[in-house]
């Protein structure tokens, strides 16, 4: 039997859930979102089924409902969710970057109908809004459950059922190690990009060219600081402890570093740079367990029209899947570097023979 999702808010991330579980045909898509472009963008891209603008009645009909909004908009509906009646039981999820905040309120709604199981899947994008929503964007991403206190098994085996349309993986942390984790690997680190970028902006007063300078590393390391600046806001308010303890450690970790400079301490800076880069390089490198590997090829392209298309059909034609794709840096007239990744090892080399074989210079990194 068909089952009815509900999604309220149909933006970067509800509108790619929306999109995903829309392709399978066991689902009926019923999205809500305050704005009216939106919905009509939805239903017109056929993403959703229908469109509701009354929670009330879009949530009756609901065997599962998924709040896509920031966080806040979230905590205010499951407020809301807990006045309706329900005649059976019906499955709430998120997708908010933050858990605890929302795992709490979970665990103090009496309505014995809701189910609640937090949830976030681990990818995203600095564009927001309906029209930048992907059917594949979690594809082979890692996707949170957090189960509220008294969530029955069964709940969530429901919910990992529907969420396979979205070829992530999933698995289960606890609200407060998630919020950690992820304060540590891509809240904080959203927070520095955005000090960067200030910091550059600052420096530009004095030294205009600035700008033209800031070439792929720069760009590399401050592409997320072009996010929605309310949406990070409210993440950074609902995990803020974390940030401010992060905080802390990063002025200690900038005045050890200051310290190896003032003393000349080029050996220590070297085995500094050194275990930074081991570890960063051993990210992708995971031969087992939820993260899924992924193993990069750096190509060097020319910037004329077509490049990018060459190298890509010269894997296709071989069958190879590229995973993701990224230009690191393009400059006007000169060669710029595409990084394509690929899921195995055998893929990495295969493409690399190919692409040699075409009298492509490239690196490989696993
Ligand atoms: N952007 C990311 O990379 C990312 C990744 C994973 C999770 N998240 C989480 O996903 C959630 C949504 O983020 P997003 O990036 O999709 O934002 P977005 O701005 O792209 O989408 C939010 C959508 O919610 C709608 N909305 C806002 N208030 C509403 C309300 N009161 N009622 C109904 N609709 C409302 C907006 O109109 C918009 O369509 C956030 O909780 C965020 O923490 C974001
Ligand atoms: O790729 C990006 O732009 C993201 O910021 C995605 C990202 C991340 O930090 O990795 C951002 C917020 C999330 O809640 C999950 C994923």
């Amino acid at each position: 039997m068909k089952k009815t999702v509900v999604i309220i808010g149909l933006g970067l991330i509800g509108g790619s859930l929306a999109k995903s579980l829309h392709e399978s045909k066991d689902n009926y898509i019923i999205g809500c979102d305050v704005n009216q472009h939106t919905l009509e963008f939805a239903l017109m891209n056929e993403m959703i089924d229908e469109s509701s603008s009354s929670l009330a009645e879009a949530a009756k009909n609901a065997d599962i409902i998924i709040l896509g909004t920031p966080i806040t908009e979230t905590i205010d509906y499951m407020t809301q969710l807990e006045q309706i009646s329900f005649d059976h039981d019906v499955i709430v999820t998120d997708v908010s970057s933050v858990k605890k905040p929302v795992i709490d309120k979970a665990n103090t709604l009496t309505n014995q109908h809701i189910q609640f199981i937090g949830g976030h899947p681990m990818a995203g994008s600095h564009k927001r809004g309906v029209t930048a929503a992907k059917g594949h964007l979690f594809e082979n991403a890692i996707y949170v459950l957090s189960p509220a206190t008294n969530c029955p098994a069964t709940a969530v085996d429901t919910l990992e059922e529907l969420l396979q349309n979205t070829n992530s993986h999933m698995i289960t942390l606890k609200a407060t190690e998630h919020d950690e984790m992820t304060g540590v690997v891509s809240h904080f680190p959203h927070l520095i990009a955005s000090a960067l970028v200030q910091q550059a902006k600052k420096w530009e007063e004095t030294h205009e060219f600035i700008p033209k300078l800031a070439a792929g590393g720069f760009r590399d390391v401050t592409r997320i600081a072009s996010s929605n600046p309310e949406l990070w806001q409210d993440i950074f308010y609902h995990n803020k402890q974390k940030m401010v303890r992060m905080i802390d450690d990063w002025t200690h970790e900038m005045t050890a570093l200051k310290q190896m400079l003032q003393n000349d301490g080029r050996t220590e800076l070297t085995d500094y740079l050194k275990q930074a880069k081991d570890y960063r390089d051993g990210l992708g490198a995971k031969k087992k367990g939820a993260i899924p590997s992924f193993y990069d090829l750096y190509v060097d392209i020319r910037d004329q029209t077509g490049a990018i298309a060459s190298v890509a059909n010269l894997l296709a034609e071989e069958e190879i899947s590229i995973t993701n794709i990224r230009i690191l840096e393009i400059r006007e007239g000169i060669t710029g570097v595409l990084r394509l990744s690929v899921s195995t090892k055998n893929e990495q080399l295969k493409s690399q023979r190919i692409l040699q074989q075409y009298g492509y210079e490239l690196m490989l990194e696993e």
